[in-house]
């Protein structure tokens, strides 16, 4: 371990006991990448998961359990150690769309009720060669540890990076197509995500019916979401039943978020999620989220990808291109920019022709 030493080393804590219905998902391990044939083994392996559940996990021995034991660290450092008035250094204005900086918790009730929101956020933005994104990266947290979290941005994007080849492969385009369009030293809305959940009274809960994240679909173009310990994502399966994600130690549970789905022309699905309180035996465990959110940027123009793959199947047509970042900033938009966050289900969200369902159960 490498962690800093004024951050306290992180130690996940216990798995539930409760028996949970899990969802059964593909294991994909990008040890041995680089390798003659691995790809197209790990691309046969991804294709039906990233088609019928649009989450899997991955391993990786260049980010095991011990990177993702300090990525925790770093993020309870974050929301222990820093003053309401630090972690407010720079805020999410949803009114543009701009996901970066600190959220804060309980500003919107859920539902028609009196219940609020129960997670604060940190997005960072990306650690470009050319700093770009300097300007959100002035709270005292990111100032502090500015060389570590850019290191562990860059490290976990290269996960994505892996993934990326592998959609081309499946796809049978060529191997840089979705890299290309998704470069780290791009400008791009992509974020290192931290989130705490703080836990509401039985009580309170009842009244959301358990929400602690409505169900969605993400954003961009790929989630990493390093192994979380404490039970409460759940995804949508085709057949409308919600099954859980089960922890994968040393793992990096992935799903793929619009982007891709248009990209593909559908087939590679961007699956409804949401997560719900914790079972009893964790709800006084800290939940803390850490994630990579991967999104396309000012460069990348979505359109059906000249696939030979989605051509056969009948999936491909000319469309008209639209922007990366002007896709993702209308979605946070449409989705965070209001006073309150209503229940609805099966809302559709369109920019040109590319559309997606979500909704708030
Ligand atoms: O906290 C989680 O497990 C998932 C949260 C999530 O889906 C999101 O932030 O997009
Ligand atoms: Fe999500």
């Amino acid at each position: 371990m490498t962690v800093e030493s004024e951050v306290k080393p992180w130690t996940p804590p216990p798995e539930t006991k409760e028996e949970l219905d899990w969802a059964n998902l593909t294991v994909i391990d990008l040890t041995n990448f680089d390798e003659p044939g691995v790809k197209q083994e790990l691309a046969d392996k991804l294709k039906e998961a990233s088609q019928f559940d649009g989450f899997w996990a991955v391993k990786d021995d260049a980010f095991n359990q011990d990177h993702i034991n300090e990525v925790f660290a770093y993020g309870r450092h974050f929301f222990e150690n820093y003053t309401d008035e630090e972690k407010q250094a720079v805020l999410v204005d949803f009114a543009s769309g701009n996901y970066f900086g600190y959220k804060v918790r309980g500003n919107k009730p859920l539902f028609g009720t009196d219940v609020k929101d129960n997670t604060e956020t940190l997005n960072i933005a990306k650690f470009t060669k050319d700093d770009r994104f300097r300007e959100f990266h002035q709270n005292r947290f990111i100032q502090e540890h500015h060389e570590k979290l850019a290191s562990l941005s860059r490290h976990a994007f290269d996960i994505a990076r892996k993934l990326f080849v592998l959609f081309a492969i499946i796809l049978e385009l060529d191997e840089n197509y979705f890299v290309d369009r998704h470069l780290y030293d791009d400008p791009s809305d992509d974020q290192l995500r931290y989130m705490k959940y703080h836990p509401r009274s039985i009580e309170d809960d009842a009244k959301v019916e358990n929400i602690w994240a409505r169900a969605h679909t993400d954003f961009g173009s790929l989630t990493l979401l390093f192994n979380q310990v404490v039970a409460g994502l759940q995804i949508k399966l085709a057949n409308g039943e919600w099954k859980y994600v089960k922890p994968v130690p040393g793992g990096i549970i992935c799903n793929i978020g619009d982007t891709l789905n248009f990209w593909s022309g559908g087939y590679f699905k961007t699956t409804v999620h949401r997560v719900v309180r914790a079972p009893e035996d964790q709800i006084d465990a800290p939940r803390i989220g850490a994630f990579y959110f991967v999104r396309p940027g000012d460069n990348a123009k979505i359109q059906i990808a000249p696939s030979p793959l989605l051509k056969r199947l009948g999936l491909y047509r000319e469309t008209e291109p639209i922007g990366g970042t002007d896709y993702v900033r209308k979605r946070v938009k449409d989705y965070h920019d209001v006073d309150t966050y209503k229940k609805q289900s099966n809302v559709k969200f369109k920019v040109g022709e590319f559309e997606i369902t979500d909704g708030f159960e």
